[in-house]
């Protein structure tokens, strides 16, 4: 029996000519919007949080939180996160309240909870890897007669395992080998090679189609395995994505859908090079060929033949020629060089402790790599938004630095962003607009004080932010992530709930009326002559001057010259 699935899609079991090994598909039974909700699934086969956190997420929600204060290893310094309460019998899984623990009993916790007191007998660990944990669960759960899973893991249209393609890779096989039996081992079940090559094969099939669920706010990653959305396949310029929200996987549209076209998302991070995309597919065991494989496109060439570009009208880029005609040099790199680059930037070993210079150290290294990319103007290329993104995000949290994240931040919202996700409701685009938020209403404090100038050196950037309207900026930035994310993220997404919370308390203060209801005509209709000239002038060319002063500051800061200097602007 086929998985139940939502309305809105069907499963495909028609032989596709070109790909024999693709099998079924999910296909739209109407047309969606982009951004629109395609479908939830809330009742999955698997859904854990990865083995390390699993003491600090509710096993059932995944809700992250903090430990019982009782457990041995405290849940001090996190007041605001919901505390979590440990399994009386196995002290191993927690819970964020009762509820939880009742329904995660009920699911599969009264068939593991001896597990994890054997494991802990036995090596003296409150939790398991998290593949072990998932194939044990499996096995314990068709050992009990599970219906649901007995159909996904034992009949025959049941879930794809492409258990020979994996035998292929001998170092994946070994691993597969050992994880299966550790599961085998912790569940109980050694009772034979039979109950071995079960567990390698169910080992298989999570692999094929589970998702590795990483929950966008807090980087907690974990399995989420739900047979009706595991028959979606790949393409590197899918027509949908899928979002998490604790226990629920949605479904949304990112592309126009068309009634009876197929729904595809992407498996793996689709803005790498081809060969870095096709060694991340290796493990899918087929060949890719959509469009961006075939043609093999970078981001900017998938960006021009983009259907949504439109929507960035009302966006940190609202310059639609650009999105169209990309002013970049494509003869200063080739294909070719860029992979090469990649491949040594990926090569190059991070730094293992906290050490600020050997950090710096190694982010120069890298955009050393960058350079040719660099001067080609193409910033969206990875690795170039890769290398900035992590500096941005150490330096928002550095005392010395987080006045020169702020740059990078705008450069990545202007520059990189819009031609790699082309689509402003995704939720990358909101966070990194977000996080402007947060560094403008911090830098404000110090504007107001005066004491930006004693935080740092570039004149330029002292200077816009002294004559900028900050609180202007923080509310425009705020209307268009409450406007994107009501498109294309949950109604309770933490980010979005406090973006609307703050832009509440900014409509509320007193003597900035007229300011409000510029935005507020411009939020409206983004071609409003007035509201469309004060976003202009107060907020796009205050965040397009911090932007422009990003290219200069990476070079001072990562090419072994002098630090940054000192400019007026
Ligand atoms: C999560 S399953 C998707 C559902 C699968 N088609 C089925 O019938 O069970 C992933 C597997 O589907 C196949 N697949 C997914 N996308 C594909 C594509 N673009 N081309 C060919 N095969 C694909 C591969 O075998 C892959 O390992």
């Amino acid at each position: 029996m086929p998985p139940h699935l939502p309305p809105g899609i069907r499963i495909n079991h028609d032989h596709h000519p070109t790909h024999p090994g693709k099998r079924r598909s999910l296909v739209a039974t109407q047309s969606f919007s982009p951004g629109s909700q395609i479908a939830t699934f809330s009742n999955p086969l698997i859904a854990l949080p990865d083995g390390a956190s699993m003491r600090t997420t509710c096993n059932y929600c995944l809700r992250v939180g903090s430990q019982d204060t009782d457990s041995p290893n405290g849940g001090g310094g996190q007041q605001q996160q919901q505390q979590l309460r440990a399994c009386t019998a196995c002290k191993a899984a927690v819970y964020c309240n009762a509820t939880c623990q009742r329904a995660h009993w009920r699911a599969v916790h009264k068939l593991e909870c001896k597990m994890f007191t054997r494991v802990r007998e036995n090596v003296g660990k409150d939790w398991l890897p998290t593949p072990v944990r998932a194939v044990a669960q499996v096995l314990i759960l068709l050992k009990g007669g599970d219906a649901a899973v007995k159909e996904a893991f034992e009949a025959e249209d049941g879930l794809e395992a492409n258990v020979e393609g994996f035998k292929a890779y001998e170092e994946v096989w070994k691993d597969f080998e050992l994880q299966a039996t550790a599961a085998v081992v912790y569940a109980g079940l050694l009772e034979g090679e039979e109950m071995l090559a079960k567990a390698r094969e169910v080992l298989c099939k999570i692999q094929t189609n589970a998702f590795n669920r990483l929950d966008a706010d807090t980087g907690m990653t974990g399995i989420f395995l739900d047979a009706g959305l595991a028959m979606v396949n790949h393409s590197c310029v899918p027509n949908a994505f899928v979002g998490f929200d604790k226990r629920t996987a949605v479904l949304r549209a990112e592309r126009p859908i068309q009634e009876g076209e197929e729904i595809t998302i992407s498996y793996i991070d689709n803005m790498l090079p081809t060969s870095a995309r096709h060694e991340a597919l290796k493990l899918y065991h087929f060949q890719c060929d959509c469009p961006r494989c075939w043609d093999d496109l970078d981001v900017y060439e998938v960006c021009q033949t983009s259907p949504h570009i439109h929507l960035n009208s009302f966006s940190l880029q609202p310059d639609l020629s650009k999105l169209q005609d990309p002013p970049i040099d494509r003869s200063k790199v080739t294909r070719a060089e860029i992979e090469i680059i990649y491949k040594k930037w990926q090569a190059l070993t991070p730094p293992q402790g906290d050490d600020e210079e050997e950090l710096l150290e190694f982010a120069r290294k890298r955009w050393e790599l960058c350079r040719p990319l660099v001067e080609a103007r193409m910033w969206a290329v990875e690795p170039v938004p890769t290398t900035i993104n992590q500096l941005a995000n150490r330096w928002q949290t550095s005392y010395k630095m987080f006045v020169y994240a702020l740059p990078l931040l705008c450069f990545l919202s202007t520059e990189c962003d819009p031609f790699k996700l082309v689509a402003p409701f995704k939720p990358w685009r909101i966070k990194g607009i977000v996080a402007i938020i947060k560094l403008l209403a911090l830098t404000g404090e110090f504007t107001a004080s005066g004491a930006l100038a004693t935080r740092c050196t570039h004149e330029g950037l002292v200077g816009t932010l002294a004559t900028a309207s900050q609180v202007s900026m923080c509310e425009a930035l705020l209307r268009l992530a409450v406007h994107h994310g009501s498109i294309g993220a949950a109604e309770d997404w933490d980010v979005l709930k406090q973006a609307k919370s703050m832009l509440e308390d900014l409509e509320s203060l007193e003597g900035r009326e007229h300011e409000s209801n510029l935005l507020r005509a411009w939020a409206k209709d983004p071609e409003d002559p007035e509201g469309a000239a004060f976003f202009e002038n107060q907020v796009l060319r205050p965040i397009n001057t911090l932007a422009s002063f990003a290219p200069e500051i990476l070079e001072e800061m990562l090419s072994r010259r002098s630090p940054v200097k000192q400019k007026q602007k």
